[in-house]
């Protein structure tokens, strides 16, 4: 039976997002990002580890906030590096004996359901990798740094990548192995794969599953949970939407 190591990278610096505090550590619906996120894989029988991969800049700050938050989920905590591809191989460097697969799944998406995991999981362990994926809905223009429109980029056979990402655990470590030979930027696991010659399945990807990118993006994951979770979408007076007792 295979049993899949989780690696949950959420080491960036959340420029896009702005803001004092990182993303992953904001709350959504009264709970952190990042625990969100990780109560999606910590129960799964099939899971054997689960990694959080950190910035050590926030680690001192995390341990004292969430410390026994990892106590009681049994997580590792790894330390990131300045590019997302770098914390994930800090956390390849840790895997267990006895794991088979593993999987990588962005911090700040909190959206991932058990459906898509499951999805997920099972055609890579039929073909050796498979990530969720959607096809370009819109049309793509091309533009300049003023903001002028130089080209219509067809959108067949375009798809927008998602994670969790999930791979034979030999694909994944010798793709990552061989990353510093990759010319061009490395913005998923998914590219090193495909770089090694192996071909990576696709498996229907969710619109709830978004990236949390920016504030909006924010906005609109915690209204979703709130729906989703039949929670109450305005703030009681006098009590802010991150309490806990919602
Ligand atoms: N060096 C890095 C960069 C990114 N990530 C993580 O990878 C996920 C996807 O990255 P993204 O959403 O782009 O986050 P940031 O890199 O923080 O965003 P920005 O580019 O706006 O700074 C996030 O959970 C982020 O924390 C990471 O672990 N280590
Ligand atoms: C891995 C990823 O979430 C797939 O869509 C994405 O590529 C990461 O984005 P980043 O902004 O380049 O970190």
């Amino acid at each position: 039976m295979s049993r899949f190591a989780v690696i949950i990278p959420a080491a960036g610096q959340s420029t896009r997002f702005g803001g004092q505090q990182k993303k992953p550590f904001l709350p959504l619906a009264g709970r952190p990002i990042w625990l969100r996120t990780v109560e999606l894989f910590v129960t799964r029988p099939d899971v054997e580890q689960v990694m959080l991969v950190i910035s050590p800049d926030d680690r001192e700050e995390f341990q004292r906030r969430f410390g026994p938050n990892l106590i009681f989920l049994d997580i590792d905590l790894v330390d990131g590096g300045a590019e997302r591809f770098e914390s994930v191989a800090n956390a390849l460097a840790k895997l267990r004996d006895a794991v088979t697969h593993v999987a990588v799944h962005d911090a700040v998406r909190p959206g991932a359901t058990a459906e898509l995991i499951d999805a997920v999981f099972r055609r890579a362990e039929q073909t050796g990798g498979a990530i969720p994926a959607l096809p370009v809905a819109d049309t793509l223009k091309r533009v300049d740094g003023d903001l002028r429109i130089t080209g219509t980029v067809p959108r067949q056979g375009l798809w927008q990548a998602q994670t969790p990402q999930a791979f034979r655990r030999d694909w994944l470590c010798d793709a990552y192995a061989r990353r510093h030979t990759i010319a061009e930027a490395i913005t998923d696991d998914a590219q090193l794969v495909e770089a090694c010659g192996h071909a990576v399945s696709v498996v229907s990807g969710l619109v709830t599953n978004f990236k949390i990118t920016t504030k909006t993006d924010l906005d609109l994951a915690e209204l979703l949970h709130r729906a989703t979770h039949d929670l109450p979408t305005e703030p009681k007076p006098g009590r802010p939407f991150d309490d806990e007792s919602y």
